[in-house]
């Protein structure tokens, strides 16, 4: 699966409860929840493996790490193991992003302050503008940045010593990053969605730290419809525990979390009302497909840019819908998830309605 066609737009998280980029009320609870050092980070075995190598090596030898890449939808912890990574080194960290650094300029007055050590966050890397970009490559390898002065032909290039550092970048578009920037990264890691199982111990982490007991099959509930993001699965959490403390007696168990995650429309599989919106649209109204885009956005009410970004991604990765170049169409699991049966194909005819796309004869 290529990841980066499965990315889910900033905007997605401000409404949905099942959206992957942060709102105002994750930000706020979001550094209370993370895990401190890399024996916390549920998850992602690998990573971690190959980091703690590589952190290791680097206090071995009293230097600053290699410049790390990480990559990987949001909400899978990229924030959280660069801030690990500055504790594991006894490194104070500073985090700016990608469209923070618009000019060559912002970004030499940031490496120019670093200390010696120092880890220096960027999130959103693939975002900086050009000129920035360039700058870095040098700050990356030399630890040295050539500072303008003047402009035209009198302009002079004044060089900078920094101390060394250690650049973590994270992307959400690893495609997108030109390869003398990628190549400059000395680690460079791939988050993947979680297993329902590994959320399950975030959600289990997360329940003692805001103090909601939780017994197995809740957090195996939640879990299931969490979308294989820690974020979403901190989200979810917040809202059954609302609903376990207003509607029974305070405990998320296997039926409350049911409950409390109907009320919000957030159905077993991790969809909600848009993702339905758009299947029920593409099974109902075209018999699962093919259909395009822009049809299935009118009969849904959306967007087209709606429904190709926020709720398509998802049901892409779920396999319940494919984009093919006749137009959408739904998988047999679409059917499935929805109770619907496909139309069957008349006699003699080569294939369903709904199959012609995908499994046509
Ligand atoms: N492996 C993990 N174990 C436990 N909690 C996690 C893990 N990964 C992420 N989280 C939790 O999920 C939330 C989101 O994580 P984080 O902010 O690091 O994601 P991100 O990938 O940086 O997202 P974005 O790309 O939107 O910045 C945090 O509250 C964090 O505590």
């Amino acid at each position: 699966m290529n990841w980066d066609d499965t990315t889910e737009t900033a905007a997605d998280g401000e409404e949905r409860l099942v959206g992957s980029a942060a709102d105002g009320e994750d930000q706020a609870v979001e550094a209370a929840l993370r895990p401190k050092d890399l024996r916390e980070f549920v998850g992602q075995a690998k990573v971690r493996e190959q980091l703690d190598l590589v952190l290791r090596a680097a206090r071995t030898r009293g230097a600053a790490a290699d410049h790390v890449l990480l990559s990987g939808a949001p909400g899978l912890g990229k924030t959280t193991l660069s801030m690990i990574i500055a504790a594991e080194m006894a490194a104070p960290i500073r985090i700016t992003s990608g469209p923070a650094i618009q000019h060559a300029g912002d970004l030499a007055a940031i490496l120019s302050s670093l200390q010696d050590g120092e880890v220096l966050f960027l999130d959103e890397i693939h975002r900086m503008s050009r000129p920035a970009e360039e700058m870095l490559y040098m700050a990356m390898e030399d630890f040295r940045v050539d500072v303008i002065v003047g402009k035209g032909p009198g302009a002079t290039a004044i060089p900078l010593e920094l101390p060394p550092f250690t650049l973590v970048g994270a992307t959400t578009r690893a495609g997108l990053l030109p390869p003398p920037l990628r190549d400059r990264f000395g680690f460079t890691a791939h988050m993947e969605f979680y297993e329902p199982a590994e959320l399950e111990q975030v959600i289990h982490r997360s329940a003692r730290l805001l103090d909601v007991e939780t017994d197995a099959e809740g957090a195996t509930e939640i879990a299931g419809r969490s979308r294989g993001t820690p974020r979403i699965a901190n989200r979810l959490l917040r809202r059954v525990r609302d609903y376990a403390q207003v509607k029974a007696d305070g405990v998320i168990t296997r039926e409350i979390a049911s409950r409390a995650l109907a009320v919000y429309e957030v159905d077993e599989r991790g969809l909600d009302r848009l993702d339905r919106g758009v299947l029920t649209a593409l099974l109902k109204l075209f018999g699962g497909g093919p259909v395009g885009l822009s049809t299935l956005a009118v009969a849904v009410g959306e967007e087209r840019e709606t429904v190709e970004e926020v709720a398509e991604p998802f049901l892409v990765r779920e396999g319940l819908l494919a984009r093919t170049p006749r137009g959408r169409v739904a998988t047999p699991a679409a059917w499935a998830h929805l109770g619907l049966t496909p139309p069957q194909p008349p006699p003699g005819a080569p294939g369903g309605a709904g199959q012609q796309g995908l499994f046509g004869a």
